[in-house]
């Protein structure tokens, strides 16, 4: 049986991971102000881009804190917030959405989703993606490690120095894999099951764009800062 012990330098990266991960939230929650009241189209539409642009921000003062990441090529900085941004927004709604509500509050919460403006067909994948975050039921040392492996993806699109990326995702990957054996001892599966729900979330991602351009909505506005995310207009 194999005896895992977290050292002390991980427990240290572990809490400024922890820490820089609760710190840097969107300010306004959106689940209380879709459970307030039902929107329009277009104004959940301008929701999401308001909260999207929030997010993007929130996320660029995050992997300052991500040890190691600011000392990466700069481009390579950029080129892996561009790769991840978008993963990063549908990995934070997976977890707004299975944050513990009162009673009925989450089915209101789904509803109001559904009917945001969203087309019909990527319903479907989004809450079977949604569902399967909330079936893990993660600490958020979880959560905050599952973003920062995600943002830490070596193959992302222009990242030149791909080795440099892999040695902190792999300290990451380390910490993450010993978290879910002291956490879960009677699941020796959950770590890899953790990692597969990136695959979802992938797939998931490769979607945005048409999300977006098909929103019940007449008017498809973007701010810059998007347009450089989310490759639309
Ligand atoms: O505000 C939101 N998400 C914030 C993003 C930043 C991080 C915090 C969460 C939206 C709202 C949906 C309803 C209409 C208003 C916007 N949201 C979504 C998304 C559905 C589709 C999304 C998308 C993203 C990129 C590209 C194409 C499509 S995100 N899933 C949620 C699950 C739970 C609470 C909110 C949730």
């Amino acid at each position: 049986k194999e005896k895992v012990e977290i050292t002390k330098e991980q427990r240290t990266l572990m809490k400024v991971i922890v820490d820089a991960y609760s710190t840097h939230q969107i300010p306004q929650d959106v689940a209380k102000k879709l459970l307030q009241e039902q929107y329009s189209a277009d104004e959940n539409f301008l929701l999401l881009t308001e909260m999207a642009t929030s997010q993007v921000q929130v996320l660029v003062e995050f992997t300052k804190n991500i040890p190691g990441f600011l000392s990466l090529d700069r481009e390579d900085q950029i080129a892996l917030l561009k790769g991840s941004a978008v993963e990063a927004m549908f990995l934070r709604s997976a977890q707004v959405f299975s944050r513990k509500m009162p009673s009925g509050q989450t089915e209101v919460l789904e509803e109001r989703i559904r009917k945001s403006g969203i087309s019909e067909e990527f319903i479907i994948p989004m809450f079977n993606f949604y569902k399967s975050i909330v079936s893990l039921h993660m600490v958020q040392e979880e959560q905050a490690l599952l973003t920062t492996i995600t943002i830490l993806t070596p193959d992302r699109p222009y990242v030149k120095d791909q080795q440099a990326v892999e040695r902190i995702q792999e300290t990451m990957l380390e910490l993450l894999r010993k978290l879910c054996v002291l956490q879960r001892p009677q699941e020796p599966q959950y770590f890899a099951r953790l990692l597969g729900r990136l695959t979802e979330l992938r797939t998931l991602s490769h979607y945005h764009a048409e999300m977006l351009t098909s929103w019940r909505t007449n008017d498809h506005k973007f701010t810059p800062l998007l347009c450089e995310i989310w490759d639309v207009q």
